[in-house]
């Protein structure tokens, strides 16, 4: 498998900035294999992925760093360049609900997602002996109503001494404390059962039924302070009829989460996700 540098770059708008990149990496032969931008007209603000051959530009990804730092003050860009051989860790947290979990541990397990993923921690014991045949740890740690602080320490303490880089709420059903949301910002991926920004908070299929929806869907976003209004990587829906009930719209509904959970997560993986304010630009393939 060949080996990538995925640069990524946003910044205000200008002329000059795609020439001034692709001007660096001619001088240093490198081969794009890869290339998406956008202009947002409204906000003037300019977004860049660059996927280049590694071996051709025959320098390390610090080295890269290194030399194009000058170019990215020039243009005021707030940028990344990552390895595509490093390879990221990833932390799931569940609660009861498989068919999520199972969906991203199996797609791990035959190759097709590329990360580690370093351990499950979820608020009940289900879920333990499905993780253990994947062979991932799994951290059972419950969240008491009535003081919930010690269990999210413990939460971040897991999470760091596994050293993730990426954490996904797999249909986990506590809402993250502020800290957490802002110590792990636009890092944490939750999948919402519903086409947001319809129906947020518990139960979206009870909702959704009783609104009589003839399509439904999810939604998979960063996680804010704000429950279910972080910034959407990626949304889908299906169509139901008059005759399902919610508990149709459940059954139903499984298939769609899984399918966008998986999306959103391997965008984010393959840093095709930029955040600007509320909102993202997904260079999807
Ligand atoms: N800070 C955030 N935390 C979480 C978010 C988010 O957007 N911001 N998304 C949720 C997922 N979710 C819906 O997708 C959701 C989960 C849980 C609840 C909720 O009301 N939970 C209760 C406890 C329920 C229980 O104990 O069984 C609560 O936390 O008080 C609403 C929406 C994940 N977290």
């Amino acid at each position: 498998m060949k080996n990538h540098y995925r640069l990524v770059i946003s910044c205000p708008d200008r002329v000059g900035i795609v020439a001034a990149v692709s001007q660096f990496l001619n001088e240093r032969q490198g081969s794009i294999v890869e290339a998406s931008h956008h202009t947002d007209p409204e906000q003037k603000w300019f977004f860049m992925r660059h996927v280049i051959d590694a071996e051709s530009l025959n320098i390390s990804v610090e080295e890269f760093r290194e030399q194009f730092a000058p170019i990215a003050d020039q243009f005021d860009m707030t940028w990344y360049v990552n390895d595509s051989a490093d390879r990221p860790k990833v932390m799931l947290l569940a609660t009861k609900e498989s068919h999520c979990l199972n969906d991203i541990l199996h797609r791990w397990h035959t190759g097709e997602l590329s990360c580690d993923i370093v351990g499950v921690i979820a608020n009940h014991e289900e879920l333990r002996s499905m993780v253990e045949w994947y062979k991932v740890p799994y951290h059972c740690i419950q969240v008491p109503k009535e003081d919930k602080m010690p269990a999210f320490q413990a939460i971040e303490k897991c999470i760091d001494d596994s050293e993730a880089d990426t954490i996904v709420l797999a249909r986990y059903m506590q809402i993250f404390p502020e800290y957490l949301c802002e110590k792990y910002r636009h890092r944490v991926i939750n999948i919402h059962h519903s086409f947001l920004p319809s129906f947020i908070g518990a139960k979206p299929y009870h909702q959704a039924a009783v609104r009589g929806v003839k399509l439904i869907g999810a939604t998979c976003h960063y996680v804010t302070a704000d429950l279910d209004a972080g910034p959407i990587i990626e949304q889908d829906v299906i169509r139901v009829r008059h005759s399902h009930t919610a508990a149709d719209m459940v059954r139903l509904g499984k298939d769609i989460e899984k399918l966008v959970l998986s999306r959103g997560l391997r965008y984010h993986l393959e840093d095709r996700v930029l955040v600007h304010g509320n909102k993202t630009v997904v260079f999807s393939e």
